[in-house]
């Protein structure tokens, strides 16, 4: 379904400052798949979407998307997608159907198929109370329900979404994910989907893979389970005094399956934790405890944590995830931002409500 070979993307922002957004992606995308790119900010999630839906064109490198070359038949790509961008629907005085039926007009649809359409997404995205008020008086969990249901209006066999929950309450994130998923598998073929998200918890959940993107490349490619197991692994936190650290540190390093292994300071005076990064963390805890109680090693306290996607980032990078949430800037992930110096590339049939404003639909429309 997605293609890219070497994809780049540079921003010229002054004579002598480029900004390198993505620097040689290359990745596949089959069909059905739903798969989360997550990144710090700045780390290009975006600037890869932007190419794959044709908004900007690449630098250099190709990208195939829904079979046709973003480069020279964008027009198709565009009829394949939808997209649903981050600026979501603020301010808009349309209402709630007009506005997909307007956006299923832009796609080619007759007015009374448009409206058929229209009605269908309401029901389905739980937006009947809303149908006839003005998209300015929606509430956020409201509007990007709208942002999907016109990604969705005519039908895409995939569908970008950049940061789809970004500033929903736990409650909506999750009431929208269920929409998602439910509007995935309601075609006949389910939809491919690929979204970026700061949600960690999100891409843990419901992403079939998980595309770990830093400084514009991908620097991890598997599934969530996959990659924790493999570079992260278990954490077993190990309590014992003092005298004894020394000992059970050396225990854990002989274990099987053992990564890594450090002693640190403990809660109590004179108490020790010995943390032991190891593949399966249930399956080694019994033996380090026999092992231990052998040598006269007496351990106190017994903690077992499954990795998350962070401690993935963390042992690929060295920095968190965490501390590149959206909201918190200056993050160590994050390159400057500066104003767009490019233009998205011509209007089309594109879905995505940030991107395409009145102006452009008067023009397609025309
Ligand atoms: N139009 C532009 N002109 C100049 N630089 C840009 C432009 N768009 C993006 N950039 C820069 O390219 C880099 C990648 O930005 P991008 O928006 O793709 O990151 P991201 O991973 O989506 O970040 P976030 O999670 O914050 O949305 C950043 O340094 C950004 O400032």
């Amino acid at each position: 379904m997605i293609r890219t070979q070497a994809l780049t993307k540079d921003f010229v922002v002054s004579r002598t400052r480029t900004v390198h957004a993505v620097r040689g992606i290359s990745l596949d995308v089959e069909p059905g798949e739903l798969v989360a790119v997550l990144g710090p900010n700045g780390a290009g999630k975006t600037t890869t979407l932007r190419m794959l839906t044709t908004l900007i064109p690449p630098t250099s490198g190709t990208a195939q998307v829904a079979g046709y070359d973003v480069a020279t038949r964008p027009d198709r790509v565009r009829a394949a997608i939808g997209y649903v961008g981050q600026g979501g629907a603020g301010g808009a005085s349309q209402l709630v159907r007009d506005e997909l039926v307007t956006q299923g007009e832009i796609y080619g649809l007759d007015r009374r198929t448009a409206r058929s359409r229209a009605a269908e997404l309401v029901e389905a995205l739980d937006l009947t109370e809303q149908a006839d008020r003005k998209i300015e008086s929606l509430s956020g969990g409201q509007k990007r329900r709208l942002d999907v249901a016109v990604g969705l209006v005519h039908q895409p066999s995939l569908l970008f979404l950049d940061e789809p929950s970004t500033g929903l309450d736990p409650h909506n994130r999750a009431n929208l994910w269920e929409h998602i998923l439910r509007m995935r598998t309601a075609a006949a073929e389910p939809m491919t989907i690929v979204l970026t998200t700061h949600y960690l918890d999100e891409a843990d959940t419901f992403a079939e893979r998980v595309i770990v993107v830093d400084h514009g490349q991908v620097i991890a490619d598997a599934t969530a389970d996959a990659l924790k197991a493999e570079l992260a692994g278990d954490l077993v936190t190990l309590g014992v005094a003092a005298k004894h650290a020394t000992a059970l540190a050396a225990i854990a390093e002989r274990a099987p399956g053992t990564r890594s292994v450090r002693v640190e300071a403990g809660a109590a005076g004179g108490a020790r934790t010995v943390e032991i990064r190891t593949a399966d963390g249930p399956g080694a805890t019994p033996e380090l405890l026999r092992a231990a109680d052998a040598a006269g090693v007496t351990v106190s306290r017994v903690d077992v944590t499954r990795p998350t996607l962070d401690d993935v980032f963390l042992n690929l990078t060295g920095r968190s995830l965490r501390e590149s949430s959206p909201g918190e800037p200056g993050s160590p992930g994050e390159t400057p931002r500066v104003e767009p110096v490019e233009t998205p590339v011509s209007t089309g049939p594109t879905s995505g409500r940030s991107n395409i404003d009145s102006t452009d639909k008067k023009e397609v429309l025309a």
